[in-house]
């Protein structure tokens, strides 16, 4: 594998550059946002929680049955039903409430009596009644104010559930927002490609492999090759990551570089050498990142695993979902690049890595049928390679 930062032509190795990303990820600010729970859902926590009412927040039953106090046997005084008003103001020694799970316990209530257990017999209730059970104390579970869930916390379903439980309508996440900019006259977003328009394979793409890494796209926009309009829509973003797909080569209507020098940005990553998405580029301006991607979909797509999960997936304070720690034997014709790392598209079966073909950069065809890329170095000769994750 080549060696750490070492590429050429000025391109960074691939290796080295996905470090860098993740390094700029760790470094990068951003800011938590109090989202409604509902867009916070897969976000990782960016403060503590703590509960805004205890839990249970009232005396409730536990089972169905008799709410009942004092020694037995007990006379019945009401009926106690979840979500109506309180079956009677309280119960004195001798008296019990008939009962559903969730109803609040009258005050005096000492245990719930499941039906289980209960005899009637002459308008009287008796049963082995053993003070404190079958009843949710208030607070019992969770006092309020007590923290229950921490920074860095992944909001799944369960933490949604029980935020909405202590009464959150909001959460505090550390979700980067990403601005998609695509380019290209060529470009359309709708109906069919052909005499020269090629339809956006890139952008629909984004949304879904920006979730995995952590963050969440805001917003897409589709424009020519203008240079000013470039500068103007990467000033304009309000992002914490701008990624712009194409413009990034050499040509006529290649305007990234030049836009992002009159942006004064920094440049981390000009090129990588790798197979394909060598145009690739990060760069930073103030507490923007901004990575730009391949116009060829198959390129973006590597470039996007390359510099845009790692970078993000920092930013968001997780691990890189495409990091495989296991390599897997690479098993069919696969000849490694003199000096490129190749990224080749494979299929897992068991532990062996089964290349897809169809990988080539203008179209996202192998990438489609793989689970991964096998991570192929200069000089490699066979065996087991690296593999990148695929959501
Ligand atoms: N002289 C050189 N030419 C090129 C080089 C090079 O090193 N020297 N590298 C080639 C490689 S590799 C790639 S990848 C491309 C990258 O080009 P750009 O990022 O500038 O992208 P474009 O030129 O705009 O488009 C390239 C290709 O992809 C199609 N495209 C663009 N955007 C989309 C999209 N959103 N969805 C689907 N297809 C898209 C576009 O029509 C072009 O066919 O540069 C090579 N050239
Ligand atoms: O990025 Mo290009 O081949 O490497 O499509």
């Amino acid at each position: 594998m080549a060696g750490c930062g070492s590429g050429h032509g000025g391109q960074r190795s691939w290796t080295s550059a996905r470090d860098l990303a993740r390094r700029a990820g760790e470094r990068a600010s951003v800011a938590v946002r109090e989202l409604p729970s509902e867009e916070a859902s897969g976000a990782v926590l960016g403060t503590d929680v703590r509960a805004l009412t205890g839990l249970p927040a009232f005396d409730a039953a536990a089972m169905d049955g008799f709410a009942v106090s004092g020694p037995g046997p007990w006379s019945p005084v009401g009926v106690g039903l979840a979500g109506a008003p309180v079956a009677c103001a309280g119960l004195a020694p001798g008296e019990a409430v008939e009962i559903a799970t969730g109803a609040r316990v009258p005050k005096g209530t000492e245990a719930v009596l499941p039906y289980e257990l209960a005899e009637r017999s002459g308008g009287r209730v008796t049963g082995p009644a053993e003070t404190g059970r079958h009843v949710r104390w208030a607070g019992e579970e969770i006092t309020p104010g007590e923290t229950v869930l921490t920074r860095g916390a992944i909001v799944g379903p369960a933490v949604l559930g029980l935020a909405a439980a202590l009464g959150h309508e909001t959460l505090p996440v550390l979700l980067p927002r990403v601005a998609v900019i695509v380019t290209g006259e060529e470009v359309t977003t709708s109906g069919l490609s052909g005499e020269g328009y090629v339809r956006d394979a890139i952008g629909p793409m984004l949304p879904g492999l920006v979730a995995w890494a952590g963050g969440r796209v805001e917003g897409i926009r589709h424009m020519g090759d203008d240079r000013d309009a470039l500068v103007t829509a990467i000033t304009g973003a309000r992002a914490d990551v701008v990624v712009v797909c194409g413009s990034s080569s050499k040509g006529p209507a290649d305007h990234l570089r030049a836009a992002l020098a009159e942006v004064g940005a920094e440049v981390l990553v000009d090129g990588v050498a790798c197979r394909p998405g060598h145009p690739q580029v990060l760069a930073r301006s103030g507490d923007t990142l901004f990575v730009g991607l391949p116009g060829n979909p198959g390129a973006a797509l590597v470039a996007a695993l390359t510099l845009l999960v790692p970078l993000l997936s920092a930013m968001s304070g997780r691990p890189d979902p495409s990091r495989e720690p296991v390599p897997a034997p690479v098993v069919g014709e696969v000849t490694a690049h003199p000096r490129d790392t190749r990224l080749v598209a494979v299929r897992l079966e068991g532990e062996r890595a089964l290349p897809v073909g169809h990988d080539r950069p203008a179209n996202l065809r192998g990438a489609a049928l793989a689970d991964a890329y096998a991570v192929i170095p200069p000089g490699w000769r066979g065996g087991e390679a690296e593999l990148v994750r695929l959501p």
